[in-house]
């Protein structure tokens, strides 16, 4: 897979007394994205073992569909981040869905090999160990995720860094779609924007990430697959497939950023982000579509190219949407119009005039930077789908008969969608209620039931079956 590759002693094992000076050196290149080393390291299972304590719950950083994130501190005194697949998640690999990657550890090593950027979460090594049982090292991430930042956090970030952040993660997947070839990584999403020590945003988790060579077998049979809630609901083939499918998801993203309001939250009426917010913009409404417990954007030009940008970005033609070049030119421009202040610094959580009853979100305390989990964090962000079925955003109005406005064009698709899903539907939806149950009893938490994977069979195998 073409990887570069050096000893395990020489990345691991010389170093025994760290020198602070060169660390100091490897800590500032990495700020600046320089390349320190850009040589993916091989590891030995034990050396990670020893460096996560054994894989113990304290250095557990966070949980996601394919296994458990770490964090280990290397011998030569640098922090990363060990990605640990378990065999569970492997059997629901094989025995749910056959066109799944097989391992994302092995896809998200190929892809990240050939890429290194500030703006990504790079990739610094893996085991020697086989496929199967394959350990990834990615670069450690100190301050969480952007979902932590929005959801989890008592003080809301302030305007100047919400933007900045959606900047930063609107480069990253411009990164990768101007890589040659690009790269597609279908899963962009709040729990996959990791924040770095400068509490700068990076884009992670390129399990599902695609390399686009056209006529590529793989791409062709490949299923659509990504987060439910962030999901381009025209990517019902493989050969939807492309890079304004991530262009959807920055949309959802950026609607997140702007509201504070989860992808998918069946608290409200409508669940969708998308279905609730976009209907709000487009009749002029944007004081409502603001995140409530902050005051808004003063500048109303800045207000307004927030709702323009994400209402481009999630039209239902894809052609439509911008490309990423686009969305960080117009990101670029609003970022001179806001001052970047401090990280939150906005004081108390304010309610505007215009935002009727929404309730303010229920926040704990920020999770603790890779000190082993906070009891009152979930572990589970929204979680990946991998399915076939172009209704996703739209699912959770559709299991509660919630279609409330026939007029908008979305409403009509959705109408239609939802015959196809009587008919078609009922193994996707069964998982579903399943993992809503499996959910709330393990976080206690209700208002999100997108948080689990799930495994739509019949029709993927459909799928598997006419593309090979
Ligand atoms: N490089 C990292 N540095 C610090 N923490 C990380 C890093 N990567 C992941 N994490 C933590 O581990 C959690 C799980 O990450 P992972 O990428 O496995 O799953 P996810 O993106 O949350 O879910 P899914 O796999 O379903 O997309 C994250 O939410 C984050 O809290």
């Amino acid at each position: 897979m073409g990887y570069l590759s050096c000893k395990a002693e020489s990345a691991i094992a010389a170093v025994h007394n760290p020198s602070k000076k060169s660390e100091k050196i490897h800590e500032k290149n990495e700020d600046l994205g320089l390349p320190i080393n850009k040589k993916i390291q091989h590891f030995d299972y034990s050396d990670l073992q020893a460096a996560t304590n054994n894989f113990s719950d304290q250095k557990l950083l966070g949980r996601g569909s394919h296994g458990l994130v770490y964090k280990a501190l290397l011998r030569n005194g640098r922090l990363v981040a060990v990605k640990k697949p378990s065999h569970q998640n492997n059997h629901h690999h094989h025995s749910a869905i056959s066109a799944v990657p097989e391992n994302e550890v092995e896809n998200e090593i190929d892809i990240l090999s050939k890429l290194h950027s500030p703006r990504l979460v790079n990739l610094v090594g893996f085991t020697n160990t086989p496929h199967q049982n394959r350990l990834l090292v990615v670069e450690f991430m100190s301050n969480g995720t952007l979902y932590d930042t929005l959801h989890l956090s008592q003080q809301p970030p302030n305007w100047g860094r919400r933007i900045r952040l959606a900047l930063q993660t609107a480069k990253a997947i411009q990164t990768l779609h101007s890589s040659v070839p690009p790269v597609i990584h279908r899963d962009i999403k709040s729990a996959n924007v990791l924040i770095d020590r400068n509490f700068n945003a990076r884009l992670g988790d390129f399990g599902l990430a695609l390399r686009c060579h056209v006529d590529d077998y793989r791409l062709l049979s490949t299923p659509p697959a990504g987060t439910m809630g962030y999901l381009d609901p025209g990517y019902v083939t493989p050969d939807n497939l492309s890079t304004k499918t991530d262009v959807f998801s920055f949309g959802i993203l950026l609607l997140e950023m702007i509201s504070g309001r989860k992808a998918i939250d069946v608290s409200h009426s409508p669940p969708s982000i998308v279905d609730w917010a976009i209907p709000l913009i487009r009749r002029g409404k944007l004081l409502s579509v603001f995140d409530p417990r902050i005051p808004p954007p003063k500048d109303p030009i800045v207000r307004k190219q927030l709702g323009i940008i994400a209402a481009k970005c999630v039209r239902s033609c894809k052609e439509r949407r911008p490309s990423m070049n686009e969305i960080v030119e117009s990101l670029s421009f609003l970022t001179k119009l806001v001052p970047l202040r401090s990280w939150n610094g906005l004081g108390n959580p304010c309610l505007m005039v215009e935002d009727v009853g929404r309730p303010v979100e229920v926040v704990s305390s920020r999770p603790k930077a890779g000190g082993g989990v906070d009891d009152r964090k979930p572990l589970s962000n929204p979680r990946r789908v991998y399915s076939d079925l172009g209704f996703r955003n739209n699912l959770m109005d559709l299991m509660a008969g919630r279609i409330e406005n026939e007029e908008d064009d979305t409403m009509k698709t959705k109408v239609h969608r939802r015959s196809r899903l009587k008919n078609e539907g009922s193994s996707f939806r069964s998982v579903v209620s399943e993992n809503k149950f499996e959910r709330n009893r393990s976080v206690g938490e209700t208002s999100n039931i997108s948080s689990r994977r799930c495994y739509p069979v019949a029709r993927s195998k459909s799928y598997a079956q006419t593309t090979a």
